[in-house]
């Protein structure tokens, strides 16, 4: 469990994060999307204290990372593993030497660090890879011993700074889906940033939107995507030329979620309430909790939609006409 109460860090005149409240339950994944330069890397680094906040507190499973010494929070961080863009492997060592180095600096025996090696790398999907060089592997495997690294001392926290970001989009997603499976079979609590709307999407539970430092808005993603306006909606949802608004009279905006996905909305548009509505934009989104999908739809000129956009919104569909 992640939670950051009222964090604020400044650079000089630069508030880099201003007054951030977050909280990441045991066991989930969750996203913090914002532009380069918006805070992110720097919150990700309060939260084991790669940057000390100005104020503010740091919980880590329930406790309070900023009251430690210096011995204890050496210990704390040993429960905190971290993966960075651009991997920060060793060159000059093995795979197998990267991923024990963190069992050699805590004095793990020679023959234990071999065998938690082998599991490690059994675990990130590189059994044979033990005795090559970072640089005869892709990206996605620098990637892979890399967490495979940040995973060594057992920690209950992953963070990652924009760990997909070097990546191809096949690599991007398996990788994910690594992040995905080391959840699961291990219960991590994984916080990651990101300026991939595609990698909040894809695995996030929940998301926080930074903008100039500020958390300007967060909840479970599929809520966040279906809330017409929410600018994770926006983002996920953008319009073909970006800042268009619909036009009042003819557009219809519907976003469905969960089993409304299947309903033949369109077709009801049609022949219950005769407005022959022509698709102007369509998509879908498949999110860890579930679904949601966003229809923009031309309605003919001169119809009457306020009795379909009552159906609609009396029948769990989110309506915007403007
Ligand atoms: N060590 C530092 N010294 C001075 N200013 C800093 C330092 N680190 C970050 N900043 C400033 O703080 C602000 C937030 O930077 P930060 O790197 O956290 O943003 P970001 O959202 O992670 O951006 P990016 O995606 O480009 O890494 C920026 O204005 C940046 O210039």
């Amino acid at each position: 469990m992640i939670r950051l109460r009222d964090i604020t860090k400044r650079f000089g005149d630069i508030v880099a994060v201003d007054d951030v409240n977050l909280s990441v339950p045991a066991g989930r994944i969750h996203g913090v999307l914002g532009r380069s330069g918006a805070g992110k890397s720097t919150l990700l680094r309060t939260v084991n204290l790669l940057e000390r906040p100005d104020r503010g507190t740091v919980e880590v499973d329930g406790v309070d990372l900023t009251r430690l010494d210096h011995d204890a929070l050496r210990h704390a961080r040993s429960r905190i593993g971290m993966v960075f863009q651009h991997f920060r492997l060793l060159h000059n060592r093995t795979v197998a030497a990267n991923v024990a180095l963190p069992l050699k600096l805590h004095g793990t025996p020679r023959n234990l660090r071999a065998t938690r090696v082998r599991e490690l790398l059994e675990l990130v999907g590189l059994p044979d890879k033990a005795d090559a060089y970072p640089s005869r592997l892709s990206g996605g495997q620098r990637q892979r011993v890399a967490i495979a690294r940040a995973l060594a001392s057992g920690p209950e926290v992953l963070l990652s700074d924009e760990a997909t970001s070097a990546l191809d989009p096949q690599t991007t997603i398996d990788i994910l889906d690594l992040l995905v499976k080391l959840r699961a079979e291990l219960g991590l609590t994984i916080l990651l940033i990101t300026h991939e709307l595609d990698v909040v999407t894809r695995i996030c539970d929940s998301a926080s939107i930074m903008t100039d430092g500020a958390v300007t808005e967060s909840g479970p993603v599929a809520d966040l995507l279906a809330t017409p306006g929410s600018q994770l909606g926006s983002q996920a949802f953008r319009l073909p030329d970006e800042g268009v608004s619909l036009d009042p009279r003819t557009g219809l905006e519907i976003t469905f979620t969960g089993a409304a996905v299947g309903d033949p909305v369109v077709a009801t548009l049609v022949n219950r309430f005769g407005l022959d509505v022509s698709i102007t934009d369509a998509a879908v989104h498949t999110t860890t909790s579930g679904t949601v999908g966003r229809l923009r739809l031309r309605l003919p000129e001169g119809t009457d939609p306020v009795p379909a956009v009552e159906w609609l919104a009396t029948n769990g569909y989110g309506v915007r006409r403007a």
